[in-house]
């Protein structure tokens, strides 16, 4: 029944139509329709439990009990809330991990680099702070070369100064490499920092979209960003004048 279809597409890096998933006969997601374009960054917002996840698991391939269309493209890597890192490789062998053919070292240290983990290429996992986990989780998904770039609230555990500086390389790297990137996140301030567009999710589908025409670096204090962020709070479902009290 299902009509998954993985291929590298030209005019949009991701295209989703009719995109449907259900778990024990419940539809978790649910006639979803997406477009990202090529170099696009796009954020997406939604209560816990309405899909996101499932979507981006299914946009990296990790799941393809589906019904619908999820066209990809073939280069595209994920990073998850929790790095993933396994314990008993050094930083640069986990980068490397699952990498086709043999891969040496030196393909490492350039995106080690990117990400201000060069000099912890040696250690150990087990050795590093939560937000240099991260940042050799992304460097993994970046030894790719992905077009499209998929984060399932990758910052989501850093506390509050490691996750303003892992936005911000993330931020840089997008801007570097031009690959589309799509978002997870409970964080509405994240994602108007970043995004191009932001997606609200409810029950398995797209049901609001904001385009964010603000110039980058884009700052808390600007009254526009204010002005975004309280509306898509309100389309959350929470009063941002309470939340700010
Ligand atoms: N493998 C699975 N088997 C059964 N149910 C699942 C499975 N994966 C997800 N679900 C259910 O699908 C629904 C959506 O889950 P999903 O993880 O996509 O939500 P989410 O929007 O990412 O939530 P959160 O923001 O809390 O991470 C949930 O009710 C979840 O319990």
């Amino acid at each position: 029944m299902a009509t998954d279809v993985h291929r590298p597409v030209t005019k949009s890096a991701v295209h989703v139509e009719g995109l449907a998933r259900a778990f024990d006969g419940r539809a978790v997601i649910d006639g979803l329709r997406l477009d990202i374009a090529p170099g696009e960054f796009v954020a997406l917002l939604g209560r816990s439990g309405c899909g996101k996840s499932t979507l981006l698991r299914i946009l990296a391939g990790l799941d393809r009990d589906i019904q619908g269309t999820a066209l990809v493209p073939r280069r595209r890597a994920v990073a998850f809330q929790a790095p993933r890192l396994m314990p008993w490789k050094k930083v640069w062998r986990n980068v490397l991990l699952g990498l086709p053919g043999r891969p040496e070292r030196a393909v490492t240290e350039r995106v080690l680099d990117e990400v201000g983990l060069g000099h912890r290429a040696d250690a150990w996992p087990k050795t590093l702070s939560g937000g240099e986990a991260q940042r050799a989780s992304l460097a993994r998904a970046l030894v790719r070369e992905p077009d499209l770039l998929l984060l399932d609230e990758p910052f989501g555990a850093l506390d509050a100064l490691t996750r303003i500086k892992a936005q911000r390389l993330v931020g840089e790297v997008w801007q570097r490499r031009g690959c589309a990137v799509l978002l997870v996140t409970h964080d509405v301030e994240e994602a108007v920092l970043l995004a191009d567009r932001v997606l609200v999710m409810d029950a398995g589908r797209i049901v609001h979209e904001q385009r964010v025409d603000l110039d980058r670096p884009r700052g808390i204090t600007d009254p526009r960003f204010a002005a975004l962020r309280a509306a898509l709070l309100e389309r959350l479902g929470v009063d941002a004048a309470a939340e700010a009290a």
